[in-house]
């Protein structure tokens, strides 16, 4: 049991995500932003990490640099070994807000996936009646989003990224938005998710417990400009019972060591 793992590590695994000597500035009218800073990391195939850290510290960027929405302004990122030098289509993003289109029912917002992929229709149809049933949002697949609750739209959201089988998912605060308890339940069944789907995670989150519940790996991430502080190993079974989890001494190490780190000013619980 490590206290901090490296930041590159050797697993034998093909690496799904890679950042090098990443730095990202940005310039605007009034003022230049370094929000991120020397920032390395090596996120194996099939991994769990959490990413925690005061607010601005660059956890969104570190995300969009990912999925090829921003490109760093030092260093490499690299998604499955080829460097990411524009928009990448094999990533699922999952935002705070779902962002459905009000106007089609779960099962066509989840679809709307295919047709921007333009994918073959029975695999998209297939692969919906799969994700729909894995989320528990049976009988609500003809649904408004008006019509769901805050969590069963984040659910759909959920669903909507994952159809394309992507092999790695970017998750953006998802249950930010909730009440505590479907926050709770909505991080029992993406520990089931991620079991069954093998995808490579990183979630963006502001709850220590979430980051550790669920994460192989939490990083934390210095104030602005971001680094990397510290990388802290999770161990615990990949199969995680939340109430037998949360009562667990390594449970109790993580999260007391997020909270160390980032001190009465970063993340709340
Ligand atoms: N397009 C942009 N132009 C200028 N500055 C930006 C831009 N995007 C982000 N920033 C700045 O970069 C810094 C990091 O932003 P980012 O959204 O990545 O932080 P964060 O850690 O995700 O914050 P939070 O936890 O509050 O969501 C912030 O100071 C932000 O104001």
């Amino acid at each position: 049991m490590s206290e901090q793992s490296t930041a590159k590590r050797d697993t034998g695994r093909e690496t799904a995500v890679s950042l090098d000597e990443v730095a990202v500035r940005f310039r605007t009218r009034k003022r230049d932003v370094t929000a991120l800073r020397e920032v390395s990391l090596d996120v194996p195939m099939g991994e769990f990490v959490a990413i925690v850290g005061p607010s601005g510290c660059g956890k969104s960027t570190m995300l969009k640099l990912v999925a090829g929405l921003l490109k760093p302004s030092t260093g490499d990122v690299r998604l499955r070994g080829d460097k990411v030098s524009g928009p990448r289509h094999d990533i699922g993003y999952v935002f705070q807000r779902a962002a459905l289109l009000e106007w089609r029912s779960a099962r066509k917002n989840i679809l709307l996936q295919a047709e921007m992929r333009k994918m073959p229709s029975e695999q998209a149809r297939k692969r919906t009646a799969e994700l729909i049933e894995m989320t528990g949002l049976q009988g609500f697949e003809d649904a408004l989003p008006h019509e769901l609750s805050g969590g069963m739209q984040q659910r759909v959201a959920l669903c909507r990224a994952l159809l394309h089988e992507p092999p790695v998912l970017l998750m953006d605060e998802p249950f930010g938005a909730l009440d505590a308890l479907t926050r709770e339940q909505l991080n029992i069944e993406m520990n089931r998710i991620w079991r069954e789907t093998g995808t490579t995670v990183l979630l963006v989150t502001h709850s220590i417990a979430e980051a550790a519940y669920l994460a192989d790996r939490v990083v934390v991430m210095t104030d602005r400009p971001g680094s990397i502080a510290e990388i802290i190993d999770v161990d615990l079974p990949a199969e995680r019972d939340y109430a037998e989890t949360m009562a667990r001494p390594e449970f109790a190490r993580v999260t007391n060591r997020v909270r160390g780190l980032l001190g009465a000013g970063g993340a709340a619980d």
